[in-house]
Order: C-alpha cells, then structure tokens, then sequence
C-alpha cells in the first residue's frame, strides 16, 4: 500500500480518484503541530497541502519514501521546491483550478473597497443606522492598475472592463501588441503605479517582487488611490501601506493575504479603511474541487509510474541521455540566468545554438534548462525544466533550437540568445576539460569568466582611466575583485567589463558605478 498524507482540509469530492484507489492509503490528518507532522510524514509517499502546512527540508528528511508532494493551488512559497528537487522529490501543483473564484474574489473585493460594503454592515450589526460615513466611489471611469498579468490578472481584467473601468496592466511578459488583443493598456510599473485609481497585485512571491509596493512605488501613486492584494502576503510592503493608510494617502485596502498568516493581530486591521478576508480566494465548492482533483490525478498517475500534467520541478531526462547531458545541466541555466539578467525589455524570442561534440545529442533537455533559467528571472521556482517551454510559449515567446557547425575553436559550445522589443543580446558558454564552466562570449565580446558567485556586468566606451575608476570605486565600497574581463570591439570604441567581486553590490555602489563616465550600463548579478 502507497500511503498518501493529507495534511491540509480539502474536497472529498476532488480526493475521490485517490480515496477510490485500491493501492492507495489515504490519510487525511489536518491542524497538526510541526513535531506531529514531522512524524506523521515518516512513510508516506506522498504529501498534499495547501498554503497553511509548510514543507521544509526538514519535514522531507523525516519522509525518506516521499516521491511527491501536492500543491492543492497555485502558490508553492509554502514548498521548499529547492529541496524537494535536491531530494527528488517531484512537486505537483494546481495551476488553473481556483483562477476563477480568486479572480471573483478580487472583484468582491474591489466592489466592497469602493463601497464599503463590509464597514457598513458592521456598523448595521451593531444597530446603527450610518449613511453619510459611507460614500462610496464609482468604479465606472475609473483606472484599475494591475501588476501581474497573468491567469488571475487577466480575468480580473475582464472583470473591471465589464464594469467600465480603464485597465492598465505590468508584467515582464506583456507587451502593446498583446495587452492591444484584450484591450487593456500595457505600461511599466511607475506608468501603472501613477495611473491606479485602483491598485491589485497578481504576480507570484519571489524575490523580485518580495515588497516590490513598498513606500516609494507607494509614493507615485495618487493621493487618495485604493489598494488590494489577493495574491501573496509580502508583495506589498505591510509598515509602508500601515504609514500611507495612516497619513490618508491611500485611502483604503482590500486584504487577502498577509505576510505571517494567521494575522487576526495585525495593526491593519485596526484601520476602519482596510478590509480583509483570511485568505479566501480559493475558498469556494468549485475551486477546491478542481484543485484537489488535478493534484490527486497527478499524484495517482505519478505513483502508478506515468507522467504528470502540472509539475513544478520534475526533470524529464532518461538515465542514457541524462549521462551525456548532466555535465552541461548547470552552464545551460546559468546561461539562461546571466542573460536574462542584462538584458532589457519584454522577451519575444529565445535562441539556443549547439555546436562541438554537441551536434549529436538531443539538446532540448538543455533547451529547457537554458529557457528555465532565463524565466526563473520573473516566474520563480514555479518554472521548471519541464514546464519552461509551456510557461514561454503561454506568455507568447518563440524558442528556436539549432546546431551550428561553428565552435570557434572550443569542443563544446552552447550560445543563448534573446530578442525582446528593446534589443538583442547574447551569450556563449563551454565546458573546459577539467576547468569547468566558463562564459567564452558576451554579445560579440570575447570573455572568459566562471559563471558563478557576485558579477557585475558594466557596457562602457573604451577610454583610458575607464577601468581603474570602477577599481577605485569598488575599493571605496571594501568590495574586493576577484576577476575582471574586458572586452571591446576596437580602440575607443563599445566595451564590455565583467567582474567577479567577493559580496553582492549594494544598491548605492550600484548606482554610483552607472555614475561613472563613460560607463552606460551596470548590471549586478548573483549566479
Ligand atoms: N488569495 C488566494 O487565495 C490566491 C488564490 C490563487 C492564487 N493566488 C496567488 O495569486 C498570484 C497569481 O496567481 P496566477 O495563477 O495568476 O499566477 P500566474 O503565474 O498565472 O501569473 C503571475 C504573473 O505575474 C507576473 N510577474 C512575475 N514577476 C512580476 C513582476 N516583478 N512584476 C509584474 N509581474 C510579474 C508573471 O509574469 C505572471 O504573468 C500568485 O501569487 C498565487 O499564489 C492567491
Ligand atoms: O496560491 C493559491 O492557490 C492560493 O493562495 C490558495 O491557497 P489555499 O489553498 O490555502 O486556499
């Protein structure tokens, strides 16, 4: 018997494939203490939650039998996804089933925020009879800002059109062609931010967009404007919303989510402008079904030894192929990673060319690492190696595999490309005997930099003094260099440096670095 554990409530109807599978245990066992889940996981194979129970590393080393866990919903921040791939251990998720009831979530949401709706019927509860408190505002006319465009953000987006509102949108993945096609308009995040009336976020928690409204996005935003999260606690900076609330220059909130949940003592809610429900956006019949469902076929289907549908780490690689391929697993994602990271505005295409003894093996398996590592930028741990190129094609970006017989001297060479609407920039990375990685080629600079640790990436003129200004800087900073590269393409001309340093660049060397003359661009990465 497979045992599969339970560990959050959810629809019996959508556990029934699980519950109705003769080879299957399941044991639904809820609310519990860390130390009882810690035990309780001893000799499952498999996990299901939703976004209380969290599964650390630890909880994984007290399952040593565990294959899967299941996300009953979209956000996996509650899932050591990391982890679980370093134990290998597959984590499903259910991406599509509760869309809907959190976009209507949103929209009750929106409508009571306007109205104050929830405000007024407390006061009624409570006998008294208060109309002039309660003015409310139109949507109608109105601007909705949404950050986070994605299958939430954009039924949210139908939503307000329907009640005549004005849409304008941010994400990484849209541009005016395709915001144009569902008549919303796109803009950047300061453009949306002072645009809002209304102001929702819809993107993942990951670090990027960890406090990503945070005082000073808060700041361009119109006295007076209104702002709702029902996606994750921590994408709006709490302190900062309580100081804005506070002073009257937002004038309300609508509050799913929280940063520490349960939240029944956070200072926000003693603000007559905020309202709030405990994470409910999932929370209807039919959400829950369709959640609980996918994840329990997932599972099923995982235990009886076939493919999944929505995985959220899962590598696809055959024992034979993956012996060829592993070497270069690591250099496709940092690849993918490093360029991502420099290059500027929405991605359109991706290319990836092979060449060397490369030429003979099936390389989309590095395709979709180099694809992974270039999303992750914006997606997070939800994209992975399998679903990369789903998660690309949804959010309308070509990908373009090829081999090239051009090796430019090395015995491997793997060149990543990517187009967006500003630019074209590329990479090319090899395997050395015995030295490992190495970025042989940024644009058409020749380089030769390990790929890993702090970088920082400067465009600059070719000038004398260019160089040694950046070293004195960084050494006003205490920030020692490792390495550093350059490249150029003639005297005085386009040049590029790349520097190792031994901690990551604050923000204020950053910006004093782009200061420089001559320099254009500064990029600071982590690999
Ligand atoms: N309140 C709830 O009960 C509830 C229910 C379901 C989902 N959620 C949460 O809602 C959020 C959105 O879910 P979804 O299903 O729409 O996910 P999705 O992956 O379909 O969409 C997320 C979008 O955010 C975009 N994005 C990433 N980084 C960004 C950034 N820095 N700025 C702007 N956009 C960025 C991505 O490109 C993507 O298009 C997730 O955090 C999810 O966990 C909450
Ligand atoms: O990410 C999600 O799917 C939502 O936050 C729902 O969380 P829940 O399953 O705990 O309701």
């Amino acid at each position: 018997m497979k045992r599969v554990l339970i560990c959050d409530p959810l629809s019996e109807d959508g556990i029934r494939p699980l519950l109705d599978a003769e080879e299957i245990e399941t044991v639904v066992q809820t609310s519990m203490s860390h130390e009882e889940l810690l035990k309780a996981v001893k000799d499952v194979e498999a996990i299901i939650v939703r976004s209380q129970t969290q599964i650390t590393e630890e909880v994984m080393k007290h399952a040593p039998q565990l294959k899967v866990i299941g996300r009953a919903g979209v956000g996996v921040d509650n899932i050591d996804v990391d982890a679980a791939t370093e134990h290998g251990v597959i984590v499903v998720n259910a991406p599509d089933g509760n869309t809907i009831s959190t976009a209507e979530h949103t929209m009750a949401m929106l409508m009571s925020l306007a109205r104050n709706i929830p405000q007024a019927y407390h006061q009624l509860k409570q006998k008294r009879w208060e109309r002039k408190k309660f003015v409310g505002v139109e949507l109608k006319g109105k601007t909705l800002g949404i950050v986070g465009f994605g299958r939430i953000g954009r039924e949210v987006a139908q939503r307000a059109k329907g009640h005549r509102m004005n849409v304008i949108a941010f994400d990484p993945f849209l541009n005016d062609e395709k915001a144009e096609k569902v008549g919303v308009q796109n803009g950047s995040l300061e453009e949306v931010l002072k645009a809002a009336d209304f102001l929702t976020v819809h993107t993942p928690l990951i670090e990027k967009t960890k406090h990503l409204i945070n005082k000073e996005a808060i700041e361009l935003m119109k006295p007076g404007a209104r702002i709702l999260n029902c996606a994750r606690g921590g994408i709006i900076e709490e302190d900062a919303l309580l100081e804005a609330i506070q002073s009257g220059k937002i004038a309300g909130a609508a509050l799913d989510v929280f940063e520490e949940e349960p939240a029944t003592e956070h200072p926000l809610l003693d603000f007559p402008e905020v309202i709030a429900t405990p994470h409910l956006g999932a929370s209807t019949v039919e959400a829950q079904e369709n959640v609980a469902t996918d994840v329990s076929y997932d599972i099923l289907e995982l235990l009886r030894g076939g493919t999944v549908k929505n995985p959220v780490n899962l590598p696809s690689v055959s024992s034979e192929m993956m012996e060829k391929l592993s070497p270069y697993f690591r250099l496709s994602e940092q690849l993918g990673a490093f360029l991502s990271k420099v290059v500027e505005g929405t991605l359109e295409r991706i290319h990836v060319y092979y060449s060397g003894e490369l030429l003979d093996v099936d390389t989309m398996p590095l395709t979709r690492i180099s694809v992974k590592g270039i999303l992750k930028r914006h997606i997070g741990e939800r994209v992975n190696d399998v679903n990369a190129f789903r998660t690309a094609s949804d959010k309308g970006i070509e990908i373009n595999e090829q081999k090239s017989t051009s090796t430019k001297g090395f015995t491997n060479l793997i060149t990543v490309e990517i187009e967006t609407d500003q630019e074209k920039r590329s990479i090319a990375g090899t395997l050395l005997n015995g030295l490992g990685a190495r970025i042989v080629q940024l644009d058409h600079y020749s380089v030769d930099v390990v790929p890993e640790g702090h970088l920082i990436v400067i465009q600059h003129t070719d000038q004398p003094g260019a160089i040694g200004r950046v070293g004195s800087l960084l050494a006003g900073h205490d920030m020692n260099i490792a390495t550093m590269q350059v490249g150029r393409t003639n005297l005085g001309g386009d040049a590029v440096m790349v520097l190792t340093v031994d901690r990551e660049v604050e923000g204020k060397c950053r910006e004093e670095l782009a200061g420089i003359a001559d320099i254009r661009k500064v990029k600071c990465l982590n690999l």
